[in-house]
Formats: structure tokens, sequence, C-alpha cells
């Protein structure tokens, strides 16, 4: 099929490419020119494991292509995706100003073919037919004497950023929101491939359930995983500042609630909190909806409290081990909000930085992706070190903010040495404790 995927962030360059590589032909469209020539060149803006690889076999392969032009991609679309960025605003809700233009320069170039939208971008319960309603304001703007064809679906994605390629193809759900039953068996039709798992892992495995719904259903949808998994996280980081008062193990309690098959093993990881581009901002912007329907979200606020605490934990830590942080070097292990990618947005990493410096310490830090692509994300006030031990050097105390596997096989021995203060905060629960103090080093974990 036709398919133009506008916007190439993490999720629509994603979703071109890993669509393209199924099979159909694909269009990417963004507005910012640098990054299309760059991806014109076949290199990815993004550091994502094993998608430069399937960029450069699709763009090959002639399915793929990218450009500027948002009039080319609608007219070569059948279905044609809405994937730009959902920004929060100061207030917690969902800065749309992207999605409506978008919208927009959609009706602009509508003619007579009919068309899918498929909001692909995670957008306010009720954006369905509010983008339908700017689709039809920029046709008539466009002085278009064509009523244009299309309906709207609801596709909410559930990548995560490290393995959004993997989550693409071993989705465990697709869901699919809208009124239309053409639209959405086009979509059923588009999504084939991935529901019959033939480019999944396991290519025995059942076949991917798919979800219909009507519109806000699917919105909701959204808000409610990354809630509910946002939620369960902040439980675990409770349970474990409470392991810290009575002396248990948090890791050990996390194994022994998850292995009921109703809670479940996954996002028990207790640690500095959750962070990134999709839980704070979503989370918040659920609070701010419930908010302008008039009702009071208790429960979510107190998980965004309970995060918002857990992100300063480790200079508790520090203090409880050093007093004074006036003067005294910390050094980081890590800066991305989570392994295996290079985004920097709301990482808890971002937190400690502007407090220790506010508490008068020099910050070092050192992350496998941040420190060897030279990009300093904006940031300031931090030194970036090129390797572990270079950031061991004369610290006080390390802390790991970012569990990248490589820091499991770091030369403790070799740090502990360098260090002024033999003291790891493991801000993970990631590195084995055993190791670490055999090393010579003081082993503080997250509630055990
Ligand atoms: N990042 C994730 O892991 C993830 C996962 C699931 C859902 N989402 C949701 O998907 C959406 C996109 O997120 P992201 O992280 O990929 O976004 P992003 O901010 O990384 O990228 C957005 C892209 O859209 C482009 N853009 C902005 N305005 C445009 C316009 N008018 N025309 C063409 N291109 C335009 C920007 O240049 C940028 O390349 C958000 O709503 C987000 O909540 C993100
Ligand atoms: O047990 C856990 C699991 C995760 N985290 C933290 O939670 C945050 C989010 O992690 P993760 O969910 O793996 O990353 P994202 O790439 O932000 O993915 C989430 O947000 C995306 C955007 O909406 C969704 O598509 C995904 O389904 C959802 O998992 C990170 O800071 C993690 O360190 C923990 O602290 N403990």
């Amino acid at each position: 099929m036709r398919v133009c995927v506008i916007g190439t962030g993490y999720v629509g360059l994603v979703t071109g490419v890993c669509l393209s590589h199924i099979g159909h032909d694909v269009i990417c469209v963004d507005n910012n020119e640098e990054k299309v020539k760059l991806m014109q060149s076949g290199q990815s803006p993004i550091y994502e494991p094993g998608l430069s690889e399937l960029m450069k076999s699709s763009a090959e392969s002639g399915k793929l292509t990218f450009t500027a032009d948002l009039a080319k991609g609608v007219s070569h679309g059948e279905i044609l995706y809405i994937a730009v960025g959902t920004p929060p605003l100061p207030t917690g809700e969902s800065d749309t100003r992207y999605v409506e233009a978008v919208a927009r320069g959609i009706g602009t170039h509508l003619k007579d073919e009919y068309k899918v939208i498929v909001n692909k971008s995670t957008v306010p319960i009720g954006s369905g037919d509010w983008v339908r309603m700017i689709v039809l304001d920029g046709n008539k703007e466009s002085g278009s004497t064509v009523e244009p064809i299309f309906d709207v679906v609801s596709n909410p994605e559930f990548l995560r950023e490290g393995s959004a390629v993997y989550d693409t193809f071993n989705p465990d759900r697709i869901v699919l929101g809208g009124n239309s039953e053409k639209a959405i068996s086009m979509m059923q039709e588009l999504y084939k491939p991935l529901v019959t798992r033939e480019f999944a892992e396991d290519k025995s495995a059942p076949p991917v359930p798919v979800v219909v719904t009507d519109l806000s259903s699917a919105e909701m949808i959204k808000y409610a995983a990354n809630s509910f998994l946002a939620t369960k996280i902040s439980f675990i980081n409770e349970v474990a500042n409470i392991c810290d008062r009575v002396g248990a193990d948090v890791t050990q309690v996390a194994e022994g609630i998850g292995l009921d098959s109703r809670i479940g093993g996954k996002f028990l990881s207790a640690g500095i909190g959750w962070g990134g581009s999709c839980f704070p901002k979503d989370v918040s912007a659920l609070v701010h909806t419930a908010d302008d329907y008039g009702y009071d979200t208790e429960l979510l606020k107190a998980a965004i409290n309970v995060n918002q605490r857990q992100r300063l934990l480790a200079l508790e830590k520090l203090q409880n081990e050093l007093k004074i942080l006036k003067g005294k070097t910390i050094g980081l292990l890590g800066l991305t909000f989570k392994p295996d990618t290079d985004d920097m947005r709301d990482a808890p990493a971002l937190d400690l930085i502007e407090q220790l410096n506010r508490l008068g310490a020099r910050v070092k830090a050192y992350d496998p992706i941040v420190s060897q692509s030279g990009l300093s994300h904006g940031l300031s006030n931090v030194i970036i070190e090129t390797n572990a031990e270079m950031l061991a050097d004369g610290c006080d105390a390390v802390v790991l903010v970012t569990d990248w596997k490589e820091f499991a096989k770091l030369d403790f021995p070799k740090m502990a040495k360098l260090m002024n203060n033999p003291l790891v905060i493991d801000g993970r629960n990631f590195l084995d404790r055993e190791k670490v103090e055999a090393a010579g080093l003081r082993y503080i974990g997250m509630g055990r």
C-alpha cells in the first residue's frame, strides 16, 4: 500500500522504515530540511539499535523515500500518518500545535482521492474528531471546491525507545480506533504481515491481537497504558523506600510479587524514577484531561509525586554518606533516561545535575552514547568524560543513573583506586553488589 508518514522522530521514522520493510511504498515527510537531507543520505538522525541497517535496505529497495514536501507526501499516500511530537506545555497539557499544523496542511493538499488519516502521535482524548475538523478547515482555506473524502483512525504507538524496531515487529497488540469500516479494514490490510508474525522473532506465535475501538477509547488506551506502567514503577519505588527503612531487599520483593501472574514481573525495577519523552508528559496530560472534565486524579498525582521525590533520592543518599556536598566531586554513570537511546528528554540525570550544582558539587558524567557521540545535548555545568575510569578519577562518589549493559563489566578495583572516596550509589539496583564491595567500594542501592 502507499503510505505517507509525517514527522520523522522516533515514532515516525521507525514506523516508516518498518512499514517499508514489510513491503509498503513509504514516503516520510519532515519539515526539518536538515533532517530530511541527512535521511536522504542514508543516515538515521536517531540512535536506535537496528534502525540504520533497515533504513539502508529499505532505501535500496526503493520502498522508502524522504521529503520536506508535504504536498508530495499527501498525494502519494492512501494512508497518511500524523507522527509529530506532542510535547508537554508548562501546565501539563499536551501541546498539539504540531498536529494541528500537519492536519491543516493535509487539508490544504487533499484532492478527491479517498485517504485514511492516522493519528499515530499521542494526542488528547477527542483529537480524532478535532483532526477531522482541522483537515476540513485547511481544505476550505485552500479554496478547494472539491469535498475531501477521508476518515480518521487512532492508532496509538506502544514502542519503547531502545527496542523500537523489535517492538514494531513483535507488538503485544495493535489498537485501531475509528468509526469507518473502510478505514479500519485498510489499516488491517496494512498491518497484516505484522499480525501474522511474518516478521516476528517467533513466527509460530499466535497472531497479534487487533483491538478495534471507537476513537476516544483508542486514545484513552494509550494514556491508560503509560499511566499504569508509570504507576507500577512508582509503586515499587514506594515499596523500595519502605524496604530501605525496615531492612528488606526490594529486588527480592519484586521477584516475589512479580511471580504472581496477576501482578507480573515487568516494570518492577526500583530506582531513581521514570523519565523520558513519554511517561512524564502522558501521565500529566491525563491528569490534565481529567481536571478539564471535573475529576481529580488522586492516584495519578500520587504516582507523579512519588516519582519526583524518587528522582532526588540519590542526592539524599549522597548527603547521608558525604554530609556536605559543596566542594565534592560527584560522577554520574549514564545520562540518558534509559539505556540504548541517545534521548535525554526528561532524564532523571538532568534533575540530579541541577540539584548537585545548586548544592555546590562539581558534576562529571560518562554515558556510552552521549560521551562517544560528542553530543552535549545542551548540558551545562557537567564535565563529560569519555570513559568510566576518567569519570572515577577524583570523585567523592559515583552514582549509576542509567543501566547501560557495559556498566556491569566496569573495572571496579581500578575505579576504586582512582576515586577520592570509594562510594557507589547504584540508582538502578543494577550492579553486582558483591563484586563492587570486593573491589573496596561502599555500595548503596535503592531499597536493598
Ligand atoms: N518517542 C517514543 O518512544 C514514543 C512512543 C510512542 C508514542 N510516542 C508519541 O509519538 C509522537 C511523536 O513522538 P517522537 O518522540 O517521535 O517525536 P519527536 O519530537 O522526536 O519528532 C517529531 C518530528 O516531527 C517533525 N515535525 C514537527 N512539525 C512538523 C510538521 N509540521 N511537518 C512535518 N514534520 C514535522 C519534527 O521535525 C520531528 O522530526 C508523540 O506524540 C509521542 O508522544 C512517542
Ligand atoms: O521497571 C522499570 C521500568 C522502567 N523504568 C524507567 O521508566 C522509564 C520509561 O522506560 P520505558 O517504558 O522502557 O521507556 P520508553 O521508551 O519511554 O517507553 C514508554 O513510553 C513509550 C512512549 O509512549 C511507550 O510507547 C512505551 O510502551 C512505554 O514503555 C525509564 O526512565 C526507565 O528507566 C523504571 O524505573 N523501572
